[in-house]
């Protein structure tokens, strides 16, 4: 079974209009409400795959409780840590052409004794001893810039690998705390950790090697429509495939993440994995995950070791 913990997650409105006119009245065409929050994206990715999974969530208000409804009508498994603040929405606009903008709300703060009462759950779960545990996405208020710090503390105690997906400053304290197993950056995030500009494979895979040498296994970066580089203390492999016009991206990273996790195999093979789910999730609209007939692995190519020289732009 694999754990995810998502800190501060949300229900995701998408809206879908033609063209985006700022400051003035825009009509959609279609609209969508899906349980959101990266690490119960990746419960529901693993769900959808026949992956056992157990997604834990502070849930508050009546937002909280519709996720948590949606949650059961989709058959994900799920432990809500009641909050007496309101779960956030978060909500996306999508343009035909697959522009993406993205208002997603802080989410409510969280008192010390909530933020203790998720880490008791979570160390609960630990003490089981699951496959694996993902957590992913940003920090309510309340909750302490050294959370994932903590939490990567519980999964060493128990034993269980950990693989994280954040940013800014959470991102910064973990990695330089070390114990992960994996992480997941997109090359934006990768760029603010290390604090320089990334331009070409080599310097994503230097910056990767960086965090490795603070204490984690390996990093796996992704690279919107140009694919994803996964970098170990000695290999390195990029995968990727055509271009798509994306439907929405939102969730895609989520994707990719729960794709690497699902299974085992090589490292390229799940590299391969990851690619494949992040391509068919950006072709689904507002957060709809991909199920097993729309993952295409012939689509994605695996390269081993590949030219540190070439831009990220032209991979
Ligand atoms: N335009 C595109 N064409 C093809 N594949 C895409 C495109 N955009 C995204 N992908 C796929 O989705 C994966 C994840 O995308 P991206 O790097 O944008 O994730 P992310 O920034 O973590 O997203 P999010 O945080 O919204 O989940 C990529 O590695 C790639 O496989
Ligand atoms: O505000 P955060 O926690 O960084 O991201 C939250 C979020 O944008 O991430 C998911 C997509 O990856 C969405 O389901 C959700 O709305």
């Amino acid at each position: 079974m694999i754990l995810t913990l998502t800190p501060n997650p949300s229900l995701d409105r998408a809206l879908q209009v033609d063209r985006l006119a700022v400051g003035e009245v825009n009509r959609a065409d279609a609209s969508w409400v899906h349980p959101g929050g990266k690490g119960i994206n990746v419960s529901r990715v693993l769900m959808a795959h026949g992956v056992p999974t157990l997604a834990v969530l502070p849930a508050g208000g009546a937002d909280g409780a519709r996720l948590v409804e949606l949650l059961g009508e989709q058959g994900v498994p799920a432990l809500p840590v009641a909050v007496a603040g309101d779960t956030r929405t978060n909500l996306t606009l999508v343009e035909a052409g697959g522009t993406t903008t993205k208002v997603n709300e802080p989410g409510p703060a969280l008192t010390d004794d909530e933020v203790d009462a998720v880490l008791r759950v979570v160390e609960e779960q630990l003490a089981l001893r699951p496959a694996a545990l993902v957590s992913a996405g940003s920090l309510p208020l309340g909750a302490s810039e050294c959370f994932f710090v903590q939490v990567a503390g519980l999964a060493t105690r128990y034993g269980v690998p950990f693989a994280l997906d954040t940013s800014g400053l959470p991102l910064t304290r973990a990695v330089r705390s070390g114990g992960l197993t994996l992480v997941k950056p997109n090359d934006e995030e990768l760029a603010e950790l290390v604090g320089r500009e990334l331009v070409t494979v080599g310097d994503v895979v230097e910056a990767a090697r960086e965090v490795i040498d603070a204490g984690t296994r390996a990093v796996l970066v992704s690279l919107g429509a140009h694919g994803a580089l996964l970098v170990a203390e000695q290999h390195s492999w990029w995968a990727g495939g055509a271009p798509l016009v994306p439907l929405s991206t939102v969730g895609a990273g989520d994707s990719t993440l729960a794709g690497f996790i699902a299974g085992d195999g090589s490292a390229a093979d799940r590299l391969r994995r990851a690619v494949a789910f992040g391509r068919a999730a950006v072709l689904l609209p507002g957060t709809a995950v991909p199920g097993p007939h729309q993952i295409d692995l012939d689509a994605v190519r695996v390269v081993e070791e590949p030219d540190h020289r070439t831009a990220l732009k032209e991979l």
